[in-house]
């Protein structure tokens, strides 16, 4: 059965990973970035390269009492240590995740890329880690930059036009389909931002005038109540 895909929200929730291989310094790094508190337990911790001065580093032997407190925690030392780790986590309520078995934990994690507002997961639920990465890559160099510009771009000025067609649904929803076209990364990759910037304000300014030609969607204008939006988009 798959996965539930979910976006966890960790800022300042603690957040424990076992074992400090390269696996699970690419645990930790994920929970800094996410703005967890980590703590961190191997015997070998004190030989490792420098940590973020938020990172509390336990540099004994796993013990259950690691697990008091913690949100979350990751299995990231043998697969003996893992499948003691998880069974303690259920234990004490904690969700774990095991590196060596995708079955034995509560989670995996996906191979991510993010840029900008936007974030980019691919899971094969432990069929291939390797292929997820692979395909994350591919995905992640169709989107570039533009797709997180077009992303940045929207959360600006979306809020305008909640605030100022609140009560015309059907004009409001049409605009942020249409502003959500892929056409959009296009044109910031031929012509640039300031060039989608325009084009967006040009498209609102046409829907508020009721004067936009179709767009295909069979729907009809909701004409009328022409106001001068947006003071020109520079
Ligand atoms: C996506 C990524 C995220 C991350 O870890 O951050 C991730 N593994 C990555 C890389 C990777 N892992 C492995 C290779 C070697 C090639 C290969 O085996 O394919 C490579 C490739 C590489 O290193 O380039 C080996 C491996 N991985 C697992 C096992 C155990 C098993 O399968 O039983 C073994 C065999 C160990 C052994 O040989 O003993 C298990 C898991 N690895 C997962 C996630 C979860 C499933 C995600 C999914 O299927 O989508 C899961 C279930 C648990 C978990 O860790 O959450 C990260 C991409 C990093 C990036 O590039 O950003
Ligand atoms: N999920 C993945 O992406 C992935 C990828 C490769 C390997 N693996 C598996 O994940 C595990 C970790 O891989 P790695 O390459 O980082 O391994 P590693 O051997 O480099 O690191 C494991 C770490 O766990 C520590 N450790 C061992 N026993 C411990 C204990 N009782 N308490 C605390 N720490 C302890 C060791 O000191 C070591 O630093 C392995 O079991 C490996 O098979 C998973």
């Amino acid at each position: 059965m798959a996965g539930y895909p979910i976006e966890l929200e960790l800022r300042d929730k603690r957040a424990l990973v076992v074992g400090l291989g390269p696996v699970g310094r690419r645990k930790v790094a994920g929970l800094v970035a996410a703005g967890a508190r980590v703590v961190v337990v191997d015997p070998a911790a004190d030989r490792l390269a420098a940590w973020p001065a938020e990172v509390e580093i336990c540099a004994e032997l796993y013990r259950s009492e690691h697990l008091q407190g913690m949100t979350l925690a990751f299995a990231a030392a043998s697969a003996t240590v893992n499948r003691t780790v998880v069974a303690d986590a259920r234990r004490a309520g904690v969700w774990v995740g095991s590196a060596t078995d995708p079955k034995e934990g509560d989670f995996t994690v996906p191979a991510v890329w993010r840029e900008g507002p936007l974030t980019l997961t691919v899971s094969t639920s432990g069929a291939s880690p390797a292929l997820a990465a692979a395909l994350r890559d591919r995905a992640a160099k169709a989107l570039g930059p533009a797709a997180a510009g077009l992303a940045s771009l929207l959360a600006e000025l979306r809020p305008e036009v909640l605030a100022r067609l609140g009560d015309r649904a059907e004009v409001r929803r049409r605009i942020l389909a249409d502003w959500a076209d892929p056409r959009w990364i296009d044109l910031w990759l031929a012509e640039g931002p300031e060039a989608v910037r325009r084009a967006l304000g040009e498209r609102l300014a046409y829907e508020i005038a009721g004067s936009s030609p179709p767009l295909g969607d069979g729907q009809e204008r909701d004409g009328g109540g022409a106001e001068p939006w947006p003071a020109p988009l520079s």
